[in-house]
């Protein structure tokens, strides 16, 4: 066994209390072995966290990494006409090699950013598990289906592509998960929901979904089935405990007790919210009924950025204004939704740092003017640290980025293919 110290620095602890320790990694087996004063002085490798703050690494709970090509291609529009007019004509002439290369560039905007672990629903899904692969980071990945707009012989292909995706993609590597991934409750049909759902079970994978995200997509599936969102996906299968949902902003408080009672989590996506104006989530009221609820970013052209601290500070605001009282969505509350509420939405190792943890963790500097002084450290985490803070990042025992430098992708070359790529994708779209 070779170890990695990370050491010299201040420690938050699965509780969000923060002392001052190291802590202890195995490189071989990723996982944490010891937190305490002077853990890591004789490890075999050591990374300097004086001055910073070791963090869980960060868990992004949904987002569609390739769409980083994307960014900045269609703003200031409404989801559903985004998606229609500028989204998914663009989307149409993707080729394997642009969705590596947009994976690539968001595993480096991930890395840079302090995030080790995501979920990622999008096409070309083997292809985007070789990046994760390649970049060390740990992620659960899906083939988005959709199936209106489709005949019945492509949509059933659809619906088989993911369910063998989430059967063969998850033996590739030691740190990749999948899950069967309907896009949305309205934009995949009944019968494709209830089968694809049913061979999901057998498959022990879990479900990750679009849901209530707008009232464009609610209003009409109440008036087609009669009865709320949540409740009818509970009637095609959905809601078991390990299914993660994406959005869940307009949910009624019946739709609140089924998440709780039956375990199922939902990823908040504040940005891709505000920026859609899709609405506000009820995130305090989730929590206070006990729902899980992770972060994400979803996909960085309704964000624009992958940033999960940013996506931290969003939280944390737009969770006040959602419920009218400054004391919601506390800034631990936001921290816990991007680490450990994350982790256990997608059901992955990481979010805590403790012995028998998954050594994923960031170093965050705090020696900058925009953090000083430092009165609670948990309060910069939510509301004042930005993703250019972070110095290190490790997954799974791995060193990724040390003092900003990306170890694992060559950052101009990612940049540029990208860049690249992007240009090329909007030509043929226009
Ligand atoms: C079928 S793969 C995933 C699909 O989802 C699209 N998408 C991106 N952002 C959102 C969002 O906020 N709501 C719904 N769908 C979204 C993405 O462009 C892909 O087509
Ligand atoms: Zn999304």
């Amino acid at each position: 066994m070779t170890t990695l110290g990370i050491t010299d620095g201040r420690v938050l602890r699965p509780d969000l209390s923060v002392e001052e320790a190291d802590v202890l990694v195995d490189r071989e087996g990723g996982e944490v072995l010891d937190v305490g004063p002077d853990a890591g002085r004789d490890a075999d490798e050591r990374l300097d966290a004086s001055g910073g703050l070791v963090v869980p690494g960060l868990v992004n709970a949904h987002t569609h990494a390739a769409m980083t090509l994307l960014r900045g291609y269609a703003d200031d529009k409404p989801l559903e006409s985004w998606l229609r007019e500028d989204v998914w004509p663009a989307e149409a002439e993707l080729t394997l090699d642009d969705i590596a290369a947009g994976t690539r560039l968001a595993a480096l905007e991930m890395i840079r950013s302090g995030t080790t672990g995501f979920a990622d629903m999008y096409f070309h899904v083997p292809r985007v598990a070789e990046v994760v692969e390649t970049a060390g980071l740990r992620a659960r990945l899906g083939h988005g289906v959709v199936t209106v707009g489709k005949d019945e012989a492509a949509a059933w292909a659809d619906v088989e592509e993911s369910l063998d995706v989430a059967e063969t993609v998850r033996e590739t590597s030691d740190r990749i998960e999948t899950a069967f991934m309907p896009h949305s409750l309205t934009t995949v049909g009944e019968e494709y929901l209830r089968e694809g759902v049913a061979r999901a079970r057998d498959l022990d994978v879990p479900v990750h979904i679009h849901a209530n995200e707008t009232r464009g997509e609610v209003d009409p599936l109440v008036e087609e089935h009669g009865v709320r969102p949540l409740e009818y996906a509970r009637e095609v299968g959905l809601l078991e405990p390990e299914d993660f949902l994406a959005h869940g902003v307009h949910v009624d408080e019946t739709e609140v007790e089924l998440l709780a009672e039956t375990g199922a989590s939902v990823v908040h996506c504040p940005a891709s919210n505000m920026k859609l104006a899709s609405g506000m989530a009820p995130v305090q009221r989730l929590l206070d009924a006990g729902v899980g609820v992770g972060l994400g970013t979803d996909g960085a052209a309704s964000n624009n950025d992958l940033s999960l601290l940013g996506e931290l500070r969003d939280a944390a605001m737009l969770g006040k204004l959602a419920a009218d009282d400054a004391s919601a969505v506390a800034a631990p509350d936001a921290v816990r939704m991007a680490t450990a509420g994350s982790a256990d939405a997608l059901s992955l190792p990481g979010g805590r740092i403790a012995p028998g943890e998954a050594a994923d963790c960031i170093v965050v500097d705090l020696d900058a003017a925009h953090l000083t002084p430092v009165h609670d450290p948990v309060s910069h985490l939510a509301y004042a640290a930005a993703a250019s803070d972070v110095r290190h990042t490790v997954c799974d025992g791995r060193v990724l980025m040390r003092d900003r430098e990306v170890l694992t992708l060559d950052a101009d070359a990612v940049r540029a293919e990208a860049a690249d790529r992007a240009r090329d994708l909007v030509t043929r779209a226009n």
